[in-house]
């Protein structure tokens, strides 16, 4: 079944330019020198239900733009646009009762109210009958173990603390379809697992449909099976991410402090990218070797005093593409 249909689908901006000063802001409000700014120009795709779907690109392609228009926050500026069956900018309310939104950048909790209360609003808002709302709630509580701070507002909350609320928040209404813009932005890499790890149970255990953007590989490796990746407000590709897996995130990078400074060195599937004093940067193709065989290697010849694996970054993942495509 599809739930996400979007044809040709276009949003421009239209932006007030203003000279510097007094006197720009008076030309401004006199002649105003509006200039536009297509930030989405006839993206096109379907989402299948129980998907799990990255939506990716580079800064300002245009994917934030875009969630907001398939939740009904922006209305496009033309093409056609379905989620489940609902024209998002004339059926917002309606659409809300079946969608889930978590953005990063934005909390839906209140801020000076502990969680518990959030979950009550929540509760009037999508007009959940008591008893199914407690379980539901004792449910999301235990899985995503707010237990400990349920009752502490969520000004106080660590980032990670919040984020696990605003994610069990956005599931209260078993909501079709997740959209998740930036989900795991300004977390450690504990907090980030448990949010996949919630998110990939979620899809499994009751179907929800994921539509995520994250400039996090690792959320679009351990969590997405497609990727749909924009640039410029376009797609430029749509591909399976075990693809994506073999073609392009297929290696780590590793920064090592060394309690030696390294001779010439090679190891087998391995890139030296930097070498400074006792500091090295590495590059692993793990299709050929793993992290663990060549710091293994490494540490065979020379003390390692600190670790740091990394996944590339988006921006990486692009430019690859791009050189693939010869675009
Ligand atoms: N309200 C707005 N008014 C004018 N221009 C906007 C507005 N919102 C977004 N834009 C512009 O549209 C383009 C796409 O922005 P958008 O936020 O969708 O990108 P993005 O892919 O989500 O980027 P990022 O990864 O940096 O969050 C950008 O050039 C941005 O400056």
């Amino acid at each position: 079944m599809t739930v996400i249909q979007a044809e040709n689908l276009t949003k421009t901006f239209r932006v007030k330019r203003k000279a510097p000063g007094f006197w720009g802001s008076l030309q401004s409000l006199v002649k105003p020198d509006v200039v536009e700014k297509e930030a989405v120009r006839g993206i096109g795709f379907r989402v299948e239900k129980g998907e799990t779907v990255a939506f990716l690109g580079p800064n300002g392609a245009g994917k934030s733009t875009t969630i907001k228009m398939l939740t009904g926050i922006l209305h496009p500026t033309s093409g056609r646009l379905e989620v489940l069956g609902m024209v998002p900018q004339r059926e917002r309310a309606r659409l809300a009762f079946r969608i889930g939104t978590v953005f990063g950048q934005k909390s839906q909790l209140w801020y000076h109210l502990p969680p518990a209360d959030t979950f009550a609003l929540m509760a009037d808002i999508y007009e959940l009958p008591a008893k199914p709302f407690r379980e539901r709630r004792d449910e999301l509580v235990e899985m995503f173990g707010l237990e400990p701070y349920l009752h502490t507002p969520v000004r106080k909350l660590s980032l990670g603390e919040r984020m696990r609320c605003e994610m069990a928040v956005a599931l209260l209404h078993r909501p079709e379809i997740l959209f998740l813009d930036e989900p795991t932005i300004g977390m450690d890499v504990v907090v980030k697992q448990k949010i996949r790890e919630m998110m990939r149970l979620f899809n499994r255990k009751e179907g929800v449909t994921v539509f995520l953007t994250s400039h996090d590989t690792g959320d679009v490796e351990e969590l997405c099976d497609r990727a749909i990746i924009i640039n410029h407000g376009e797609v430029v590709m749509d591909v399976p991410v075990h693809q994506l897996k073999r073609d392009v995130l297929k290696y780590k990078i590793v920064h090592l402090k060394l309690g030696a400074e390294p001779d010439d060195f090679t190891l087998p599937g391995t890139e030296v990218l930097k070498q400074k004093g006792t500091g090295l940067k590495l590059k692993v193709d793990i299709l050929k070797t793993s992290v663990e065989a060549a710091i293994g290697r490494l540490l065979e010849r020379y003390p390692i005093l600190d670790i740091n694996v990394e996944d590339p970054s988006m921006e990486d993942v692009i430019t690859t593409l791009y050189e693939a495509k010869g675009g």
